[in-house]
């Protein structure tokens, strides 16, 4: 997909600059940056969530979107948060299920889970969606550091399986090495993507 935008703004003022980002099918990306700098809305307008600004964001790409809050169905079981939203048959859910080693869990509502089974459970529904491009806001953040740790390796390994690319948006640098993704510093005023220092 194509991803060329020439601002964004809030209320006249402009928190990205111009942007153009090519990624494919199998490519891995981080977008690095601290807080505020606009990482989620750059992730926002390229999942098409927000389409007023200038420039375009396009390809036939099949995207799946991961919030750090997981947005769950509260009202429905482990397997049919996999199964409804998505219309994956019951072979993809349950083999998914078994990835993320809620195998045993698939009765269960999200109440009943912890913060990290319902993290584990998202990101299964995401690769339900057999997206060609993962999108991840900020998915392993207030998680305690060994379950955050096991939750990036898994999501390796769901990329490696399914063959998805990725973009991430971060503010941790450990984040892209473990999940050997390219990783992109967005920041300035208003924010423009970097690359070894360089403007990209
Ligand atoms: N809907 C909105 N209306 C007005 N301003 C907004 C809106 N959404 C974001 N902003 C502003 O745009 C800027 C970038 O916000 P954004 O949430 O994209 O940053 P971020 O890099 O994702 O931050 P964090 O790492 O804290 O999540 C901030 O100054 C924010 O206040």
């Amino acid at each position: 997909m194509r991803i060329d935008i020439q601002r964004k703004s809030f209320g006249g003022s402009d928190v990205l600059g111009r942007l153009r980002l090519d990624i494919r099918r199998g490519q891995r990306i981080a977008v690095l940056g601290p807080s505020g700098v606009g990482k989620s809305t750059l992730l926002r307008i390229i999942a098409g969530l927000d389409r007023d600004f200038p420039g375009s964001v396009g390809g036939d790409e099949r995207l799946s979107v991961v919030f750090q809050e997981p947005t769950l169905l509260p009202w429905r079981r482990a397997l049919d948060n996999i199964t409804i939203p998505t219309g994956c048959d019951l072979a993809l859910a349950s083999d998914l299920l078994k990835r993320v080693g809620l195998q045993d869990q698939l009765d269960r509502f999200p109440r009943q889970m912890s913060l990290g089974q319902q993290r584990r459970l998202s990101l299964a529904r995401a690769f339900a969606a057999r997206p060609d491009i993962l999108l991840m806001d900020e998915p392993f953040a207030s998680l305690d550091p060994d379950t955050a740790t096991r939750m990036i390796d898994l999501t390796g390994d769901l990329l490696d399986h399914s063959g998805a690319g990725l973009i991430l948006v971060t503010h941790e640098a450990r984040e892209p090495v473990r999940l050997a993704a390219r990783p992109l510093l967005l920041r300035g005023d208003p924010a423009t993507l970097h690359e070894d220092g360089q403007t990209i």
